[in-house]
């Protein structure tokens, strides 16, 4: 008999949004833990909301979320969210991975010093160590973005569109970046409007108008006529 998957975090008949704007309804869902999960919909459908449920940062109005089993979330938001002009390096952004363990005040150690040089290296980014982010080609920001989560050691990885707007070359970065995590026990969810991405993903959420469409492998998830009926495509892509 095969064992029943671990799951690191589930929603039962949940219910987010935001004043006066009700977005997720009847959200039941379970996410793998050291797995790769995507979260895929058309605009509006409600994947950042559900990120920002599953990082704590937005309360459920109705339902239950279990994720008593993940004790660190880090959420890696878009990329448009952050301003392009902190006056900030990317090792000092990578660094502020750190303040989870180390609070943003105290010397940082030889252990965290070798993280953050780690995450950089992982991403690709150690040669734009001392850049200012405000100089950085979007890829680039994205990459030292995903590699200041990286840096935290978080035990549930959540980001939202890590590789929309990113070339060939840095969407498979992110993308092995991700996978490693995952097999290093790592809960990563992603929301993606990235199909390639969500296909090469363990496990998979499909939503629209804040609900639950499907979920489960990609190949069972992302068919031909889920994505015909979920973004009304002539045919699938
Ligand atoms: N701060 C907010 N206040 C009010 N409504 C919001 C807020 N943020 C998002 N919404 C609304 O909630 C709904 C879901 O938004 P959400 O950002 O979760 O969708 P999404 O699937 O991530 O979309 P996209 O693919 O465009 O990023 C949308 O109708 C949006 O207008």
């Amino acid at each position: 008999m095969p064992q029943p998957r671990p799951y690191e975090v589930t929603l039962h008949d949940a219910a987010a949004g935001y004043p006066r704007r009700p977005v997720l309804r009847q959200l039941t869902a379970s996410i793998p833990g050291s797995a790769t999960t995507a979260v895929v919909g058309p605009n509006g459908s409600g994947k950042s909301t559900l990120l920002s449920v599953l990082a704590g940062v937005r309360p459920l109005t109705s339902g239950s979320l279990d994720r008593s089993r993940t004790s660190r979330p880090c959420f890696v938001v878009q990329r448009s969210a952050v301003s392009d002009t902190l006056p900030l390096t990317v090792r000092e952004t990578v660094t502020m991975g750190r303040w989870a363990h180390r609070g943003a005040w105290r010397r940082l150690t030889a252990r965290d010093r070798s993280v953050v040089r780690d995450s950089m290296d992982r991403l690709g980014i150690l040669d734009l160590a001392e850049r200012q982010l405000g100089e950085l080609s979007g890829g680039q920001r994205q990459r030292a973005l995903v590699a200041q989560g990286l840096a935290q050691e978080a035990d549930l990885f959540l980001l939202d569109e890590p590789t929309t707007g990113l070339d060939m070359a840095a969407r498979e970065s992110i993308s092995t970046v991700l996978g490693a995590a995952a097999a290093e026990g790592v809960t990563v969810v992603q929301a993606t409007h990235d199909l390639n991405a969500a296909r090469e993903s363990d496990h998979c959420l499909l939503l629209q108008d804040g609900r639950l469409v499907e979920e489960g492998k990609p190949r069972d998830v992302l068919t031909d006529s889920a994505l015909r009926r979920v973004w009304d495509f002539p045919e699938a892509q």
